[in-house]
């Protein structure tokens, strides 16, 4: 929204005066939504009965569809009126007067715009939803392209109150009778203070924001930019308007949002709430999968193993053995015969059924199969006795149950804790290092009861070659009896029990026995993907392979909003990743829109977080920060204790923003900068640089850059995503 103020100067009075007309309008929205919300119980109590009367001929038929019409729309508005907290902005935050340059007042329109649409008794629009074709000219009027407005105003509202009005003047003069006041509402948002979650931008969406916003649902929609060029918030009103534009198809099919980390999650939630939408999953990429939920981050070596395509192929070995425990010989006494398949015979049958099912949908193939070759291997008798005999044998019952039982993915993987078996499927895709590594991955989830994010897509592809894993292991998974113990011990796992430790081990605060470690890393029934009418992948380019893969499944007839910058990339971002990412979108149309404004970090902030980036990443995707706050970001080295000068830059930082502040600290730092956590009276977080993704706040204090580019998965650009989200005051502390 270009700032453009030619009109009389404005003084105290007319603000007040201005404020004072609006809040009447307001008023009237309000009244005539507490109408509506009386007159939608009505409806609801007599709906029925009002229906049949249409047949009867007391009212028009026509008449009543539009009552009923009216009704529904009143009612929509109602329930979404609860929806949205008086904390928000208020209801109503817009207004447009329209009317050709010179025009009276008479002869202009007046259009008030909110979070939803209102009608007066007569169907006069009181308030347009921002989305309408309406409300357009709201956020695309400039003064170059005025779009007939004259004068664009935002209401400052808080709950049903207006507390001031910000106008944009959109032609060179002010019609006579036209007031003009504020200082334009987009800088007067920026500048305040940030609070622990995001927040929307409703009433201050740009021209180019709001072209992403209200591009076509098909198809895949890029949003590319830097840091703080508002792709997200962009992303989640576009969520918003696919959900206006076509509630039907996007309520009823669903739209899914998949963040980095719940952290994330947990940062965006309130903005389609506060949009009146509530329909929309918000899934962190560790909780992608209903029945494994994950936080726990592996090492990077581990991570690059779990995420790229390689590891399929160990997956597939995995799925192509015999379950845990299974016999390794077939002996059964079938009509007569004594029936002997020894191993290769086995192996044999279940790669058969293995090319042509899912494990557990094929217990039956499986019998079959079986029969099939303990008659080649007898073929004495008739074929079909020996066959019906072999059915009902319970030698084979038995031999089945264990042979070809029902396998939950989660299992599989855990198989792998075992150094020796994660060598043995790994060979030729993996090497030796990378294998133990793994293996120790799993003993840390069997020690911790904690899946790693990167897990979770493990699972997925997992379950995508096993097939819906039935009722009844569900009820099982709680259990670790003592012969599973055994089993797990003779795995090679005995070191679980003995709490033996490996680098980082994370989480490693809660002592969890290996029973119940097992129970937890099972709980739960591990569901398969449904699918969604439209997918939105934030931060786009942390995805691994693997991750693409997951989510790809979630998506196979979704349209697609794809959020990313490469600059801030923690994933390696290969060229596998990229084609994982082209195999989702096959064959659909794409459409890309790039962000260059900064809306986030004074200007001061990010030119000291640009020269970082730059020398060691030249391609970097550099915005334009738009407000400046005259001081600079501290960068020093620290000589004495950095955990006191971290102390000393919270309290600073305290007294120069009212809102949030984050210290972001590398591991080595963090067991001792932690009693920070919580000070300020909350408003400070202690955070690790990862999951700072997506965030911003207030003010950051950031300790030891140098430590957080050598732990990161991504380097430099892990740095430059933590450089990049104090809107208003930084501190970097070096140890000297
Ligand atoms: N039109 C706007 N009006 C007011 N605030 C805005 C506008 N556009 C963006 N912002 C604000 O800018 C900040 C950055 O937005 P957002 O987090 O969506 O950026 P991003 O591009 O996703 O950032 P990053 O890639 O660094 O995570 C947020 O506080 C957002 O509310």
């Amino acid at each position: 929204m270009t700032t453009h103020h030619r009109g009389q100067p404005d003084t105290s009075a007319d603000v007040e005066r201005e404020v004072a007309r609006e809040q009447a309008h307001v008023d009237r929205v309000y009244a005539e939504l507490e109408k509506a919300t009386l007159r939608a119980r009505d409806v609801e109590a007599d709906g029925l009965a009002r229906g049949r009367t249409d047949r009867t001929g007391d009212v028009r038929d026509e008449e009543m569809t539009g009552l009923f019409e009216r009704d529904a729309l009143v009612h929509a508005a109602a329930r979404r009126r609860a929806a949205i907290d008086t904390q928000y902005e208020g209801l109503v935050f817009g207004r447009l007067d329209l009317g050709e340059e010179g025009s009276s007042a008479a002869e202009r329109e007046v259009r008030h715009i909110g979070r939803l649409g209102v009608r007066d008794d007569d169907y006069e629009p009181l308030v347009v939803d921002w989305r309408a074709p309406a409300a357009a000219a709201f956020y695309r009027a400039t003064p170059v392209d005025p779009m007939g407005v004259v004068r664009r105003r935002v209401l400052r509202c808080r709950g049903d109150r207006v507390v001031g009005v910000e106008d944009d003047l959109m032609v060179p003069e002010a019609p006579e009778d036209i007031v003009v006041v504020g200082d334009g509402a987009l800088m007067a948002a920026l500048t305040r203070s940030r609070g622990r979650q995001m927040r929307d931008i409703v009433a201050t969406i740009q021209r180019h924001q709001d072209e992403a916003i209200r591009a076509p649902a098909r198809g895949v929609t890029e949003i590319t930019g830097g840091p703080g060029t508002g792709k997200t918030v962009v992303a989640l009103h576009r969520a918003a308007y696919l959900l206006y534009a076509e509630r039907r198809r996007f309520e009823h099919g669903g739209i899914l949002v998949i963040g980095p980390s719940a952290a994330y999650t947990a940062y965006i939630e309130r903005v389609l709430p506060s949009l009146g939408e509530e329909s929309v999953a918000l899934r962190a990429l560790g909780d992608v999968v209903d029945g494994v939920t994950a936080l726990r981050l592996d090492t990077p070596e581990v991570a690059e193993v779990k995420g790229s395509l390689r590891v399929r192929r160990l997956l597939a070995r995995l799925v192509a053995r015999p379950p845990l425990g299974a016999p390794r010989v077939l002996r059964a006494f079938v009509a007569g015969h004594a029936v002997r398949l020894e191993e290769e015979a086995l192996r044999r049958v279940r790669a058969e059924v293995l090319r042509g099912h899912q494990h557990n949908l094929a217990a039956d193939a499986a019998r079959a199969a079986l029969a099939e070759a303990a008659w080649r291997s007898v073929r004495q008798g008739e074929r079909s006795d020996f066959l019906d005999a072999f059915d009902s044998s319970r030698d084979v019952d038995e031999f089945l149950a264990s042979w070809w039982r029902p396998v939950d993915p989660r299992e599989l993987l855990l198989a792998l804790a075992d150094t020796d078996e994660a060598y043995g499927l790994s060979r030729g895709v993996l090497d030796q290092e990378e294998a133990a590594a793994l293996a120790w991955s799993y003993r840390e989830a069997l020690e911790t009861g904690q899946w790693s994010v990167a897990d979770v897509a493990l699972a997925d592809d997992l379950l995508a070659r096993l097939g819906p894993v039935p009722e009844a292991v569900e009820e099982d998974a709680g259990f670790y009896d003592i012969e599973e113990l055994d089993d797990l011990t003779a795995y090679g796992v005995q070191d679980v029990r003995a709490g033996s430790g490996g680098p980082g081990r994370p989480g490693s605060g809660a002592v969890v026995t290996p029973a119940d470690a097992r129970e937890r890393l099972l709980a739960g029934r591990l569901e398969r993907a449904s699918g969604y009418a439209h997918v939105l992948v934030d931060e786009a380019q942390d995805l691994s392979p693997m991750q693409w893969r997951m989510v790809a499944r979630r998506g196979r007839t979704a349209s697609w909003t794809v959020v990313g910058d490469a600059a801030q990339s923690s994933w390696p971002d290969t060229a596998e990743a990229a084609r994982a990412r082209e195999e989702a979108f096959t064959g659909l149309e794409r459409r890309t829109f790039h962000m260059d404004t900064n809306y986030r970090n004074a200007r001061e902030i990010f030119d000291h977080a640009r020269e970082v980036v730059l020398p060691l990443v030249p391609d970097a995707d550099i915005p334009e920060a738009v407000r400046e706050t005259g001081v600079r970001p501290v960068d020093v080295a620290v000589d004495g204790s950095l955990v006191a000068a971290a102390a000393d830059a919270v309290e600073t930082v305290l007294e120069e923003v009212d809102g949030s502040v984050a210290v972001v600290t590398p591991r080595r730092w963090a067991d001792r900068l932690g009693a920070l956590d919580g000070a300020g009276e909350g408003r400070v977080q202690v955070v690790d640089p990862l999951s700072t993704k997506g965030l911003e706040w207030d003010a950051t204090v950031v300790v030891d850059p140098d430590a957080i580019t050598e732990e990161s998965p991504g380097g430099v650009r892990v740095l430059y995503v933590v450089l990049t989200r104090a809107a208003h005051r930084m501190h970097v502390l070096r140890p000297a």
